[in-house]
């Protein structure tokens, strides 16, 4: 067991939409959009990172410009124009940016070159996510991995009553005791983010005498292999969990390795869908 303190959690930049789905009363008045927005705002300002709406549409201004795929170069005084903001607003936006990791700066004699960061790109793709969750109803990711063998955790958590119960009522099904854990390939961790266009079936969290436990998100999804596709299947997010974003964890009714003859290694897609 590892302290909850080393436990990666669900941030802005996770694509696991932890504030959208909570039962915690999140969203009981307000838009999920508006509301979340208000949570980025504030989770930025108290980690200092000063990273609100502003510095994302910076961000997505410099995008659009090319600085995704290589570095581009910007002027404080072009961008403060595209802006409609002064000189001093648009170069605050870009340090608050490279702050926030967001966005990597090389100052050269006559301006500067920007590329966004790996978490730059993460965090614009989580609000196209956003934008295909509204304008899209048919939202879906194909994610590609290899099969991984995990800590053999999974098994004990997904047989923990508090879970189980859950599971059998809002899934429909018993899963197999533990998480087929793939490793993603860059493409598809990148891709990852996608999924918050999708609405998960929310497992709530819970606790007993001794602890607490967090919820968990379960996206649907089917799972195909070189010796076919299997479904029903889940993707769980955990929102406490000790793997990174390269890591997805898939359950099922059934034990995956044994109905589609999976080995470590072996290459599988993930479609996940509404
Ligand atoms: C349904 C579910 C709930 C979980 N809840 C917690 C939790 O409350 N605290 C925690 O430290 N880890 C939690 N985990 C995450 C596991 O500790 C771990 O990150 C992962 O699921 C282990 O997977 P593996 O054994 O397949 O590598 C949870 C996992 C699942 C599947
Ligand atoms: N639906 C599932 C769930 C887990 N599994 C496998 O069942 C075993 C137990 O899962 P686990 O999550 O406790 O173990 P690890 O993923 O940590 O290796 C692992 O070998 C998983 O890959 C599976 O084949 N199909
Ligand atoms: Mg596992």
């Amino acid at each position: 067991m590892y302290p909850v303190e080393t436990v990666r959690r669900a941030s802005a930049t996770n694509p696991v939409p932890v504030f959208l789905h909570s039962k915690s009363g999140m969203h009981s008045t307000f838009g999920m959009l508006i509301r979340r927005e208000s949570l980025l705002q504030c989770m930025a300002e108290s980690t200092g990172q000063g990273v609100g709406r502003d510095e994302l549409a910076t961000l997505k201004l410099l995008a659009l410009d090319g600085a995704l795929d290589e570095s581009a170069k910007v002027s404080c005084a072009d961008l403060a124009e595209r802006l409609d903001a002064s000189n001093q607003t648009a170069s605050r936006r870009l340090q608050r940016l490279e702050d926030a990791g967001l966005l990597a700066r090389d100052i050269v004699s006559d301006g500067q070159e920007v590329e966004l960061t790996g978490d730059g790109e993460r965090r614009l793709q989580s609000e196209y996510a956003d934008y295909r969750r509204i304008f899209e109803s048919d939202a879906s990711v194909d994610l590609t991995g290899v099969v991984t063998s995990g800590m053999g955790e999974g098994r004990h958590y997904i047989t923990l009553p508090g879970y189980m119960e859950q599971f059998i009522e809002r899934l429909g099904y018993e899963p197999f005791a533990g998480t087929l854990n793939l490793e993603l390939t860059a493409e598809s961790v990148r891709k990852r983010a996608r999924m918050s266009a999708i609405e998960p079936v929310t497992i709530e969290g819970w606790e007993d005498d001794e602890r607490t436990y967090g919820p968990a998100y379960c996206y649907p999804a089917s799972i195909e292999g070189s010796d076919g596709e299997y479904e029903p299947a889940h993707v769980i997010a955990p929102e406490r969990t000790h793997h990174g974003e390269e890591q997805l964890e898939v359950i099922a009714p059934e034990k995956l390795r044994e109905v589609l003859e999976l080995a470590d290694g072996d290459e599988v897609i993930v479609h996940v869908s509404e």
